[in-house]
């Protein structure tokens, strides 16, 4: 049998470390600015609300005008590299925009809008650079994750996009730890921004590597007569949606992240008012949520592959939420030492869930319709991401202003709630696979 470049250990490798390199760069621009929120209250001026519509920018393309599912169709119709290079490229023109804005608008400034009325014209600004920047982002979520089957097929699949989500996770890490030393050391709100543009470059030249690697296993390939496995069909959507456990799955993926990733955007502020952290060292107890995911999802992802239960570790991930966020709700308890011990069992939350739900997804549904159902399951997830930042910015403007500081009870009953939700479809999952016989439960890697 020829032997190709993605035989080769070092290769794939090599490959998995460019690609997970360049996400990683994206995710640190991602959550940047979270940690900033006080100071973006204090030093621009805007309220919860102006940083939910911030934060929901997210969706604006993705979710609202299909953009996720466009990048799955340039995906399919022009293939990894030159979708990887065009969605680096789209990330890069968001993060500049974005740092354009805050450096560069006189946050004073108002502008008029059709539907939307007066808003801060600096908002909009940093708002349409993010919303690009997510396109771009997500856009590239799929293209690495369709690059890493394409390149560990029938081989350590489940490790390799663990590994990928380990590298995604230390990016996070950054951005809870790094935007207030940065500010602190410059003095200027937008140079983390402009921090993580630089690394975005570099994020796009690293990811040439795999472009060059990917050429050579083109050529190889050319010489097989190819499934035509990897394909975007818009036909094969409604197929998906006909496929209840895909529901579930969906489900569990929008309610479970919607109840993590955008609580990480008002961690640094919930630390500060629940816990009384040091503002200047806030962001630290947040950060530590990356850092246990960084090395567990690898290894749970690898303890899948060799012993099953995916379903199982699904509900236990949910499960651990729910106590998480009950912890959280409760008065009394605010010592950080509470907040540090319940972002570890997060963390271990945070890395169940994902080591088992991404690999499960190819149980469910058939390989030639991956690409179309995790451009749709990103999707259905983005619904959340950017739904939920805005809902708890009104819902803290509103209901939990106390002076100048904020009561977080409210949001973190939304965390709570979205996370109890989220044990049903785990419930509804594991039920699914045993009527249906998915697998879930059963290793992935076959004797
Ligand atoms: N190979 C699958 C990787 C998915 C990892 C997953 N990422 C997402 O779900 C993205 N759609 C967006 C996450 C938003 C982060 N700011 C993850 O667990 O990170």
């Amino acid at each position: 049998m020829v032997q190709k470049i993605s035989d080769s250990v070092a290769a794939r490798w090599t490959v998995l470390i460019a690609v997970s390199l360049t996400m990683m760069c994206g995710y640190f621009m991602c959550d940047v600015m979270s940690p900033l929120k006080t100071l973006l209250q204090e030093i621009m001026g805007w309220d919860s609300v102006e940083y939910g519509v911030f934060s929901s920018s997210y969706g604006w393309l993705n979710v609202i005008l299909l953009m996720l599912i466009v990048g799955g169709v340039i995906l399919d119709k022009k293939g990894a590299r030159f979708t990887g290079v065009f969605a680096t490229g789209v990330m890069l023109i968001g993060a500049v925009l974005k740092y354009y804005g805050i450096e560069f608008i006189d946050p004073t400034i108002r502008t008029t809008l059709p539907f939307f009325g007066e808003m801060r014209l600096q908002l909009l600004v940093t708002s349409l650079g993010y919303a690009i920047f997510a396109f771009g982002y997500e856009t590239m979520g799929i293209t690495a994750t369709k690059i890493i089957v394409r390149w560990f097929k029938g081989k350590e699949m489940a490790l390799a996009l663990g590994m990928q989500v380990a590298f995604a996770r230390l990016g996070t890490m950054l951005a809870m730890v790094a935007p207030i030393p940065i500010y602190n050391m410059f003095g200027k709100l937008s140079t983390p921004i402009l921090f993580c543009t630089v690394l975005l470059l570099f994020g796009f030249a690293i990811f040439m590597v795999f472009v060059v690697m990917d050429r050579k296993l083109d050529k190889e390939r050319a010489q097989e007569a190819l499934a035509d496995d990897e394909k975007f069909r818009f036909s094969d959507i409604l197929l998906i949606f006909r496929n209840r456990g895909f529901w579930y799955i969906a489900m569990l993926c929008l309610l479970f992240y919607a109840a993590v990733f955008p609580f990480l955007k008002f961690a640094t502020e919930f630390m500060i008012i629940k816990f009384n952290v040091n503002p200047e060292y806030a962001g630290i107890i947040p950060g530590l949520l990356p850092l246990g995911t960084l090395f567990l999802t690898p290894l749970f992802g690898g303890i899948y592959d060799k012993k099953g239960k995916g379903a199982t570790i699904m509900l236990i991930g949910t499960l651990m939420l729910v106590g998480v966020y009950i912890t959280f709700s409760i008065t009394g308890l605010n010592h950080w030492l509470v907040a540090v011990a319940m972002m570890i069992v997060l963390g271990i939350a945070f890395s169940l869930v994902p080591s088992a739900m991404w690999p499960s997804v190819a149980k469910i549904i058939p390989m030639e319709r991956l690409g179309s159902a995790y451009a749709l399951i990103f999707w259905v997830q983005n619904i959340g991401l950017a739904g939920v930042p805005l809902v708890v910015g009104i819902v803290l403007d509103k209901y939990g202003k106390v002076g100048d500081s904020y009561d977080y009870t409210y949001p973190v009953y939304i965390f709570l709630a979205l996370c109890l939700t989220s044990v049903i479809f785990a419930l509804l999952l594991k039920r699914e696979d045993r009527v249906k016989g998915y697998g879930l439960e059963k290793p992935n890697i076959k004797k």
